[in-house]
């Protein structure tokens, strides 16, 4: 599915990633652990075209994400949640859910089906859809970062450090909605990253340990 060989990554001169390399695959769910600052974060911007490499290669299926930059890839179907949300405080909820539809230019009729869909899977964005995206809390923030990138998730999405700072009620509402997700759209391939090992061991088909941009460690089917 989506395929990363090689990958390097240099900002201001320092090399961030080193050769990573790794594989998706549909119905599968990846995590990536590592430490702050190891290039959990880079990694997933890389695939998203919002960092330049400096080499390797991407490919999604047998297109080369390279000629596909920016919101490009969001069309190719790979919906990414960053770790800080990244809301726009004026917009409502369903405003912020819809901006990927918006920027890849989708169809009011496909917007609306892809919206009802994520309604159906993260019930609880419904109830806030009115609501500005700056009067959400940070916990509820990641809930609607997850329903924004399901709006173009047709293959891959990336959710970078889902669970951090969530409150244990609202962690346990995330992983809820993880797990029907998964069922509901066994097509997608899921990268999760984490710091703490121990928070997805229970979700993870195969797991991945990077550090100061190495994968140091891959794990085969977890228990
Ligand atoms: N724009 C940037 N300018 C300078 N250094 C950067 C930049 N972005 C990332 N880095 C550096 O790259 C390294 C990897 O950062 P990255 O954000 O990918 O780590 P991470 O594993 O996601 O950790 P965190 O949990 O802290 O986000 C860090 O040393 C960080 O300081």
């Amino acid at each position: 599915m989506l395929s990363i060989k090689n990958l390097d990554v240099s900002i201001e001169g320092a090399q961030i990633l080193r050769g990573v390399s790794f594989d998706l695959e549909a119905g599968k769910t990846t995590v990536l652990i590592g430490r702050n600052g190891a290039g959990k974060t880079t990694t997933l911007r890389t695939v998203m075209g919002l960092q330049t490499k400096t080499g390797g290669r991407l490919m999604l299926g047998k297109t080369d994400l390279d000629r596909h930059p920016g919101y490009g890839r969001a069309k190719l179907g790979i919906g990414y949640a960053p770790e800080d949300r990244r809301l726009i405080p004026a917009f409502t909820v369903e405003e912020n859910i819809l901006l990927p539809a918006y920027a890849t230019r989708m169809q009011r009729d496909e917007r609306q089906r892809r919206l009802n869909e994520v309604y159906d899977l993260l019930p609880q964005l419904k109830t806030m859809g009115d609501r500005p995206g700056g009067g959400v809390s940070g916990g509820q923030g990641k809930m609607v970062a997850l329903g924004r990138a399901l709006m173009v998730a047709d293959h891959v999405l990336l959710l970078d450090e889902p669970f951090q700072g969530l409150a244990p009620a609202l962690a346990l509402e995330y992983a809820q909605a993880l797990k029907r997700l998964r069922e509901a759209r066994p097509e997608i391939a899921f990268l999760i990253t984490e710091s703490s090992p121990e928070l997805l061991s229970s979700i993870a088909d195969h797991s991945l340990q990077i550090e100061r941009g190495l994968i140091e460690m891959e794990h085969g089917e977890a228990a």
